[in-house]
């Protein structure tokens, strides 16, 4: 047993760090009805202690979250005593942030629950910290689209996919004539131009196919689940249709063209570096034979 000064010095130190903790944390009654927050609670959402207490924490609530979402956090706290995850909630001044929270039930001698306790952390300049590295290490800084590592995912996957049922064409794309738009206009130019022909092969296809920058003027398209050869060629003339159509800069015109190399998945490819040589070998068969036309890989019927 605690003696009263033993007692009154733990409350003075419970008291202490509930004021000085980096978290934020709050104290529900059972009901949920807000009954006391810390200082970090102020700092992360805004509100001062006397704005929230006897409100209930659904007014930070941002939107993020669904009904489902607090169903199942409610479902957990009641099975286990114990909630842990990412919420989206809002500021005071209506910005949204993202927190890390604990939520726990506190008991009674009885055991019976008679608060809830919640425990949060400010991580949204993490989460934006990861999401522009996630950024770099997958998109093309130039044009936004995934690089070559995205690429190889991304074609993974299909491969995965066409395995059970559907179809796959790997499109390796060069541009011809784009060292002349360098030398011609500039720099920016072409980069512009590169920027736009992105975008337009990005429309040409559908969502789910995958339009990757993986060199100065090489695009690789992933096709998936075609139907037929024809709209496989429909697509072709659609995207260098995209690449003809070059850029209109000042007066003059930017012209390009594109030679594509074309393979097909087959049941029997486990490398998508393979399926990358094929396309990337027919693309230079279309550059050896005239350039600004397509050409399916010969290994396609192995
Ligand atoms: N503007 C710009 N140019 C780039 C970039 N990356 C590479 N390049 C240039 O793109 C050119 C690509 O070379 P090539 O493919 O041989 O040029 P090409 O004229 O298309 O040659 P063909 O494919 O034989 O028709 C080089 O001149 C590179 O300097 C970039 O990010 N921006």
């Amino acid at each position: 047993m605690l003696s009263g000064q033993q007692y009154q010095a733990r409350l003075r130190r419970t008291a202490g760090a509930f004021e000085l903790a980096r978290e934020g944390i709050l104290i529900t009654s059972v009901q949920g009805e807000i009954l006391d927050t810390n200082p970090a609670f102020t700092r992360i959402t805004g509100y001062s202690r006397d704005e929230v207490v006897g409100r209930t924490p659904a007014m930070l609530q941002s939107g993020r979250q669904g009904p489902d979402f607090y169903r199942a956090m409610w479902q957990t706290l009641g099975a286990s005593g114990h909630w842990e995850g990412e919420v989206w909630n809002r500021r005071k001044d209506g910005e949204l942030y993202l927190e890390t929270l604990t939520i726990s039930a506190l008991r009674d001698s009885d055991g019976a629950v008679s608060n809830y306790i919640g425990f949060f952390a400010d991580v949204t300049l993490q989460k934006e910290h990861n999401s522009r590295l996630e950024q770099l290490a997958n998109y093309d800084a130039l044009t936004g689209l995934p690089n070559r590592r995205l690429l190889m995912d991304r074609l993974r996957q299909a491969m995965a996919q066409a395995r059970q049922h559907s179809t796959l064409a790997v499109l390796y794309l060069d541009l011809d004539g784009f060292k002349a738009v360098n030398d011609r206009f500039d720099h920016a130019h072409g980069d512009a131009l590169l920027v736009t022909l992105g975008r337009r092969m990005t429309q040409a296809v559908r969502a789910s196919d995958t339009v990757a920058r993986v060199g100065g003027d090489e695009f690789v398209v992933v096709l998936q689940n075609l139907a037929s050869i024809a709209d496989c060629i429909a697509l072709l003339e659609r995207l260098r249709g995209a690449c003809r159509q070059g850029l209109q800069c000042g007066q003059r015109r930017a012209q390009v063209s594109a030679s594509i190399g074309v393979t097909f998945f087959d049941r029997r490819d486990d490398d998508p570096y393979q399926l990358l040589q094929r396309a990337d070998r027919a693309m230079y068969q279309a550059k050896a034979t005239g350039k600004d036309r397509y050409q399916f890989s010969g290994d396609r019927h192995r």
